[in-house]
């Protein structure tokens, strides 16, 4: 059963607040000048360098939250959230991001289900859409290849794709193959916004991609619905099914609004909104 006191009423909490107060006597400057500091505060794994030594932060302050990660019961917090506990409280419902990106062999269950399967028949689906645009064997309605996106979405379903997108701008694959393509961002209902994603684009060459966990967001719907009539209206409501595709968990109200299902990219309730 989950402790019910609060974590700022524990000891190692109160040791790391009044340590605070005595770390901020000392400059960063002379916390740089400690080289058995910096070295332990660099990490590397997997081609990955983090160096957090630039921080008000001794091995002293490093000790003591680990300590109030203890008190916390991180770690049995974070095997819980990988057995699929609802850890979620208040939707009472599993926490599995973790699934999205664990390796094919992986078993992490959510109700007594194991879900990676299921993760990756989507991956592969999303790969082979995407693909297809990139290479230009799938065509819009008037056949030609499509080669600009706009995404449509709101919060953490504009957050992730834009977080992605930023990511990837400074790597050099990324950057050739992106070349004479543009990716804009639908995430408010200004008329204006939706102006200019749209300015300079043509349907015939624009992918559109809803992004959203319920289907039902008042701001994204407005915006997909006014881009679903872009589409159609220059080119035939058919060309929704070429043009529109959506990343969702409510693949029911992804087709009533007229996208094949085939070009809905599902996911699931665990993973958070
Ligand atoms: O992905 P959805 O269901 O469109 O929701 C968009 C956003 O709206 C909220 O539900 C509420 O702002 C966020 O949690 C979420 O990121």
């Amino acid at each position: 059963m989950a402790s019910t006191t609060l974590i700022c009423d524990t000891q190692p909490w109160k040791d790391l607040k009044a340590h605070t107060e005595d770390i901020k006597k000392t400059h960063l400057r002379d916390l740089m000048n400690d080289k058995e500091r910096c070295e332990s505060m660099m990490v590397e794994f997997d081609g990955m360098f983090l160096d957090y030594s630039r921080q008000c932060a001794t091995l002293e302050t490093i000790d003591k939250l680990y300590k109030l990660a203890e008190a916390a019961s991180l770690k049995q917090q974070i095997n819980r959230m990988y057995s699929g506990e609802h850890i979620n409280s208040t939707e009472n419902r599993s926490v599995l991001h973790v699934a999205l990106r664990a390796p094919r062999d992986a078993v992490i269950n959510s109700d007594g289900k194991n879900v990676v399967p299921d993760v990756w028949n989507v991956l592969d689906k999303i790969k082979d859409f995407s693909e297809k645009v990139r290479n230009g064997s799938w065509v819009g309605a008037t056949g030609k290849p499509l080669k600009d996106v706009i995404a449509i979405g709101i919060g953490g379903s504009f957050l992730g794709p834009l977080f992605v997108h930023a990511a990837l701008q400074t790597d050099p694959e990324a950057v050739e193959f992106a070349k004479g393509r543009q990716l804009r961002f639908l995430a408010n209902v200004d008329p204006i916004d939706v102006a200019r994603n749209i300015a300079g684009l043509n349907p015939e060459t624009t992918l559109v991609v809803v992004v959203s966990k319920t289907f039902t967001t008042a701001e994204t719907m407005l915006n997909a619905r006014t881009l679903r009539e872009w589409i159609s209206s220059a080119l035939g409501p058919s060309a929704v099914a070429k043009h529109m595709v959506a990343v969702s968990t409510n693949l029911t109200l992804v087709e009533k609004f007229g996208i094949d299902p085939n070009n809905a990219f599902a996911f699931w309730d665990w993973v958070g909104g």
